[in-house]
């Protein structure tokens, strides 16, 4: 190629820098995989040249009738490069600017944020996040890009340059041929890349199921023997045949999914996974299955181990790769999983749809949504098989990714009671946080009389375990199913009412309901309290005009004075809460401890302006035993501290019992205590 003389240069993006820098210090211990990353990417280029085709018929023409689609790798021990080289899609000048120096995925800079600058954990998480084309600075001093655009004439090739240390060159070049070929300098001290056998060795262990050829130059025979007694590459016939006297192939070259199970080890799986997906871990369970009938497809579909970095993020990428009749035809976003399974990675390959099939013709297609609602009963069998079968592999896959499968219950209604039983909650009975409760085992252990499955919302789960709603449940013996991430509340409230039957009851709304497992003598004393307070009850529910809907006692209670539940006809207070951001249910509802003694003094409070203190701070109180946010938390502290001085006695100017506050208060406006605190605003 020769050169043009304008060349100019650019910075990097302040991330990439920032990556490459990290980049190149956590995988040094794994540097070999530089070259399945370049490979990785040389083979999605010519899947995109082969789709662009279908859409593009000139593309086509730029074929010759022999031409053979393949990546090659080279090397030169003279001038201490390596090639790796394509003859795929290539770039325009603007996507080398485009996608070489600037990364484009979303949530890059919250992945930026969680490295440590720890080796291990940063390579892992280099890794997940997909380290691709910047993977060559950890071996290379400089790399050089030479591209052309399929389509793009000769005098449009690019050439990009950089010691990656934040800046690259771009300049115009002849470019003889489509494609790209990156050549690699090697750093100081990487001579033992520069070997046919080590390279080979390498292609084979990270690469062996790329569908597309392989090629090296043949070296002296014994180092093609020696590769071939490794005995890990079988070459089909054609395959040899095509191979020119000085080339050989030195992967597998076939598409690995739609070779039989019986020929594939969990080994060749693996390495399909991590080429698909972008991760260096190994995938937590996979799924092979080829599907004959009205409808032909094969499914290789993965659970990895970790989330991938962007399962939160806005639009995270949709792992599974559509192929139709081996051709890659695009990445599933959204038509073939729904988006609760979004963390699934894989291919799909089908045999009933156009080459030329688009993401709008996929809506309406008869075999697309046979093949997503196959795929879904699939995956969602894979992972009840896993909770069958190995409860520690599955408590991993939970932590990951419950939450995720969790948003299946109002995605997916046709399969909500499959997804249903795949849930797990931590409740009562859990030793621990860890949620290891399913639905099932729930149901299971139901007490007799026992009607309803109980759960508690809160906004955490400490919050929600330590809640004052669950004491008669606990001293019942009742379970209660705790419920403390975002995603629980349309998992309980709109969507999943009962489970195989069982209405699903929140012990945070409306009147306990016991059912049978309430014994006479305590519904009787739930009716006297009730008569017996209702003086008291009535001049609460005055003071909190406004604050609560009603004030009542309750029979849940044993230990705590007071606590907070929503009304009836509402929604559950944790729902409302969120909705509306504050922290407490639209209509709160105030329930009182019969049994508690500061209730009991309370009946006997003659002082209005005291009792009001009370029913406001045990009204916080309540709140904040609920994690919710006070709307006027001065007005509690001032209330809360005047009290507290009542209560020492110790004001060096009254006693309490003269009828003033106690509280030392000296300008005597309003009489009403709470105003001792020095740092309180009069109300
Ligand atoms: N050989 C190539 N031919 C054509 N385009 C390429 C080639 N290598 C890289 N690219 C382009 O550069 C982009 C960035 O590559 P890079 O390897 O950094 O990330 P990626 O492949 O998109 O994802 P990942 O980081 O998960 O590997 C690619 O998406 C592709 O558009």
């Amino acid at each position: 190629m020769s050169v043009d003389a304008t060349e100019e240069t650019f910075r990097f993006q302040a991330e990439v820098a920032q990556l490459l820098d990290l980049m190149t210090h956590s995988l040094y211990s794994n540097k070999e995989i530089f070259l399945r990353e370049l490979i990785s990417n040389a083979s999605d280029a010519i899947d995109r040249l082969r789709f662009e085709r279908f859409s593009r018929p000139e593309l086509a023409e730029e074929a010759d009738s022999d031409e053979k689609l393949r990546i090659r790798v080279a090397f030169d021990p003279e001038a201490r490069t390596i090639t790796v080289s394509d003859n795929g899609i290539g770039m325009s000048r603007e996507e080398v600017i485009g996608n070489i120096g600037t990364i484009a995925k979303s949530g890059t800079g919250e992945f930026l944020k969680k490295l440590s600058g720890d080796q291990r954990g940063d390579a892992a998480l280099i890794g997940q996040f997909g380290v691709g084309f910047y993977s060559a600075f950890v071996v290379a001093e400089r790399v050089v890009l030479t591209t052309r655009r399929a389509g793009a004439p000769p005098s449009e090739g690019v050439r990009w340059s950089s010691d990656g240390k934040g800046e690259y060159t771009l300049e115009t070049v002849h470019g003889d041929t489509r494609g790209t070929a990156i050549v690699l300098h090697l750093r100081e001290g990487e001579d033992d890349l520069l070997n046919g056998y080590r390279l080979r060795s390498v292609i084979q262990k990270y690469s062996d199921h790329i569908s597309l050829p392989i090629v090296m130059a043949s070296e002296a025979s014994a180092d093609g023997e020696a590769a071939d007694a490794e005995g890990t590459t079988q070459k089909t016939a054609e395959e040899t045949a095509e191979e020119t006297a000085e080339e050989t192939t030195v992967n597998r070259g076939s598409a690995l999914w739609t070779r039989p199970k019986s020929e594939l080890t969990e080994a060749d799986y693996h390495g399909f996974y991590k080429h698909v997906s972008h991760d260096f871990s190994d995938p937590l369970a996979y799924l092979h299955a080829k599907v004959e009938g009205r409808y032909e497809y094969t499914l290789l579909l993965f659970v990895p181990s970790r989330a991938p970095y962007d399962l939160w993020a806005q639009q995270p990428r949709q792992g599974v790769k559509l192929h139709v009749q081996r051709v890659f035809i695009l990445e599933d976003s959204g038509q073939v999983l729904p988006h609760y399974l979004r963390f699934v990675r894989g291919v799909i390959d089908s045999g009933d749809l156009p080459l030329n099939v688009s993401r709008e013709m996929m809506q309406g297609s008869r075999a697309v949504d046979h093949i997503r609602g196959s795929a879904v009963k699939k995956v969602l069998k894979l992972l009840k098989d896993m909770a069958e079968n190995d409860a520690e592999k599955y408590a991993a896959f939970w932590k990951q990714f419950g939450a995720v499968l969790k948003e299946g219950v109002a995605e997916d209604y046709g399969n909500r009671e499959e997804i249903a039983g795949l849930l797990r909650f931590t409740s009562t009975y859990s030793p621990t946080q860890e949620p290891d409760v399913s639905l099932d085992d729930y149901a299971g252990r139901m007490k007799d009389g026992q009607d309803k499955i109980y759960y508690l919302l809160a906004p955490t789960l400490s919050a929600a375990s330590t809640s004052p709603h669950l004491e008669a449940f606990r001293k019942k013996g009742i379970e209660v199913l705790l419920l403390g991430e975002v995603v629980d509340n349309w998992v309980v409230t709109g969507l999943l009412q009962e489970f195989k039957g069982t209405r699903l009851q929140s012990v945070a709304q409306g009147v306990p309901d016991f059912g049978d497992l309430e014994d006479a003598a305590e519904k009787e004393e739930s009716e006297r309290a009730a008569a017996d307070f209702a003086e008291l009850l009535g001049r609460l529910k005055e003071t909190l005009n406004g604050k609560a809907w009603d004030v009542r006692v309750t029979s849940r209670l044993t230990t705590s004075p007071a606590c907070i539940v929503a009304n009836e006809a509402e929604t559950d207070f944790s729902l409302a809460q969120r909705l509306r951001g504050s922290g407490l249910p639209n209509q709160p509802v105030l329930e009182v401890n019969p049994r508690h003694p500061l209730v009991e003094r309370l009946r006997r409070e003659q002082d209005e302006a005291r009792l009001a203190d009370w029913a406001h701070i045990l009204f916080n109180q309540a709140a904040l035993t609920l994690g919710a946010r006070l709307d006027d938390p001065a007005d509690f502290v001032g209330r809360l501290n005047g009290l507290l001085v009542t209560l020492t006695g110790d004001t060096g100017s009254t006693d309490g019992t003269d009828g003033t506050d106690g509280t030392g208060d000296t300008d005597g406006t309003d009489g009403s205590p709470g105003h001792g605190d020095p740092g309180a605003e009069p109300r």
